[in-house]
This record gives structure tokens, sequence and C-alpha cells, in this order.
């Protein structure tokens, strides 16, 4: 089973993964964008670049997740493993289609529908999204503002997006309150995950 934990900067993702990682030590804790390939490595070359250009960007990040899911996300699965990913593809759908939505010089209808369309032929969907909501202003402080994406006004917009992703697939994610105190976040993560577990064992 795969489950993939979402949200902005700073929503708490990473220390609740790693509190997870305590608790399951059978299962396959992987993240992105991944941080042991060179496509990774490029990806964080373009998080450092200002003025790195936008569908550039959006491939890297996708050739990093092709890269992720044919190396470790599909033979885990294959092994039956239960799958715990610090972001995933909806980080792209919110991030890069709000980076392309303010980027001049694309003809782009729907930018988070395009890069959704990306991915189709050949991703694969999680099976849980828990995702960790956060205010804009609380998340950037949090995060640090260290990068372009770690800014309010624009993870307005990438929150936008994700309430788009949870609007269209309700089913699949799973609504958190990130304000809360880390030890509730975490429980809160651990009955869905928990729910999610057993309903995958009942099937
Ligand atoms: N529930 C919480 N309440 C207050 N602070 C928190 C909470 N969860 C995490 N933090 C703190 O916020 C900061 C960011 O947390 P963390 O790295 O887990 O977020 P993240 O979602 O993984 O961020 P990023 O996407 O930028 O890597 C850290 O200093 C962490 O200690
Ligand atoms: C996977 C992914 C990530 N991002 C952004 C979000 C963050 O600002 C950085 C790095 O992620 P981390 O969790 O803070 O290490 O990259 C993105 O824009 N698109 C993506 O697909």
């Amino acid at each position: 089973m795969l489950v993939t934990l979402e949200g902005l900067d700073g929503s708490g993702k990473t220390t609740v993964w790693e509190a997870l990682r305590e608790r399951y030590p059978e299962a396959t804790f992987t993240r992105e964008p991944t941080d042991d390939s060179w496509y990774g490595e490029a990806v964080y070359r373009s998080i450092e670049d200002d003025d790195a250009d936008p569908l550039a960007e959006l491939f890297l990040y996708t050739a990093d997740h092709a890269d992720h899911l044919s190396r470790v996300i599909e033979p885990a699965l294959e092994r039956d493993d239960l799958v715990v990913s610090d972001r995933y593809s909806d980080s792209r759908f919110a991030y890069q289609g709000a980076t392309l939505a303010a980027a001049e010089g694309y003809d782009l209808a729907d930018p988070l529908e395009y890069v959704v369309d990306v991915h189709r032929p050949f991703s694969v969907e999680p099976d849980v999204t828990i995702y960790l909501d956060l205010d804009p202003e609380t998340a950037a402080t949090r995060a640090g503002t260290t990068n372009k994406f770690e800014r309010a006004e624009y993870l307005a917009s990438v929150r936008d997006n994700y309430e788009r992703l949870l609007e269209r697939d309700p089913d699949r994610f799973v609504r958190v309150d990130a304000t809360q105190s880390p030890d509730a976040v975490l429980e809160d993560v651990s009955t869905a995950l928990e729910s999610a577990v057993a309903d995958s064992d009942s099937s």
C-alpha cells in the first residue's frame, strides 16, 4: 500500500514521517525530491535557482519521480511493503501548477490539469494521501523562508491547488489540522494510517 504525506513547506511532514518510521520499522520510507540520486541533486539545484525555467523545473521533478517509481516505489509495492513517501506527485500538481500559473509565456488553460496529465501515462496513484493543512503564513514562518517556494504569497496559491486536489479526490485524501501540537498531529496521522492499513488488510 502506498501512503503519501503532503502539505505546504513547514506543515510538519518530515516530523511525522520520522516518527512513523520508528513505529513501522518493516515499512519502506522514502521521499521526493529523492536524496539518493543525481535526478534529486538536479532538482535541489533548481530549487536554489530563482531564475529556473518553470517548465524545465517541472520536468526535472518529473524525471526524479519516474526514477523514484521504478527504482524504489514499484519494487517495494511488488514486495507488498507498506510504502510511506514524504511528498509525491500531488506536490508537483500543487507546486508546479502554481508556478506555471504565475509564469508568463505559457498558453496553458489549466496548469494543474496539465501537470496531472503529464503524470497520467506512467505514475502510480497513492492509496491514501494524508494532507497536513496549514495556513501559508505559519507554513512560511516554520519553513524559514529560505528558498523561492517558502514564501507566504506563493504558498497561498499552492494551498488553493491542494484544495482543488482534495475536492476532486475526497476518498483518497485525509485532511489533518497541522496547526495542532506535533503530538496531536502525529496522533491524527497514526489513526488515519492504522485505519487505511486495516482496510487494506480486510480487502
Ligand atoms: N505541529 C507542529 N507545531 C509546531 N511546529 C512544528 C510542528 N510540526 C513541525 N514543526 C516544526 O516546523 C518546522 C518544519 O517542520 P518539518 O520539517 O517537519 O516540515 P515539512 O512539512 O517537512 O517542511 P518542508 O516541506 O519544508 O521540508 C520544524 O522546525 C519543526 O520542528
Ligand atoms: C516533490 C516536490 C517538491 N517541491 C518543492 C517543495 C519544497 O519547497 C521543495 C523541497 O521539498 P522538501 O520537502 O522541502 O524537501 O520542493 C515541488 O515544488 N514540487 C515537487 O514535486
